[in-house]
């Protein structure tokens, strides 16, 4: 459902995603693991159709994301990194507004409003305004827009970030389910949710994919059992510095 090949994004002399190419079936969740600046959320932003690679393809679905953005995204619900959300609407105002968007209307768009409410556990604050949210609140609401049309395709930037334990808990349970008739790439920084949530993973350093496999084929690759070992040995360690550079030399 999604296949990226030899995606590259260069910003300036920056090469963030290096020749990058993987694929996600029905019935995955690829976890998206990598140090600060490693290139996640760009890759992301391209496989969403939010900016342009530089080179290399990206179908969704089969629609090519570089030449029929607007027919790929009716495939896709994303989550970007920062939750951006309307401060001034309510939950269920900001949720059928986005029902709107995606062209639901009527018994179709209560449904699936009604339907993304109780997926995300925002029975309790549907009511209340966005700006009077809490962060893990505003977090869900951006996830159950995500979730309105019933995509495909699931790409969520870090969806666990800045929920409380059992949030998080929920959440991963949430994506599990989710992905059992989905395609879900999700990015994370919290090695725990490889185990807890996903079907294979990647991690990825300086743009580019340097381990890729099921959590069972990682844990054995590190070598001692530990997710965090296996990070710790295949990514740099101040990416950012690392990738300038070595763009400048
Ligand atoms: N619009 C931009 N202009 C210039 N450089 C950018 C831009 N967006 C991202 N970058 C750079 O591209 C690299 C990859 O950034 P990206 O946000 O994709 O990393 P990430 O893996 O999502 O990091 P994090 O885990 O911190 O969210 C970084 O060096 C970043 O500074």
């Amino acid at each position: 459902m999604i296949e990226v090949e030899n995606l590259t994004k260069k910003f300036g002399s920056k090469t963030a995603v290096d020749d990058l190419s993987f694929s996600v079936k029905k019935g995955e969740v690829l976890g998206f693991l990598g140090p600060n600046g490693a290139g996640k959320s760009t890759t992301m932003r391209m496989v969403t159709g939010f900016i342009p690679p530089t080179s290399g393809s990206i179908r969704v679905c089969g629609v090519s994301v570089v030449q029929d953005p607007m027919g790929a995204k009716r495939h896709i619900g994303y989550l970007p990194e920062s939750a951006p959300l309307y401060n001034d609407m309510t939950v269920i105002g900001f949720l059928n507004f986005g029902a709107e968007i995606r062209g639901l209307s009527g018994s179709a768009k209560k449904d699936s409003v009604e339907k993304a409410i109780e997926t995300c556990f925002l029975q309790s604050v549907a009511n209340q305004s966005i700006d009077t949210l809490s962060k893990g609140y505003r977090h869900r609401t951006c996830l159950a827009q995500s979730l309105l049309h019933d995509p495909d395709v699931l790409i969520l930037d870090e969806p666990t970030d800045g929920l409380d334990p059992n949030q998080k808990h929920e959440v991963r349970q949430l994506i599990r389910r989710l992905g059992e008739d989905k395609a879900i790439l999700f990015s994370t920084h919290i090695l725990e949710e490889v185990e807890a949530a996903c079907t294979r993973a990647v991690i990825v350093d300086r743009g580019k994919i340097v381990v890729d496999g099921t959590p069972a084929e990682l844990i054995a690759k590190s070598g001692t059992g530990s997710l965090t070992d296996l990070f710790r040995q295949v990514t740099t360690l101040d990416t950012a510095s690392s990738a300038t550079s070595e763009d400048a030399a």
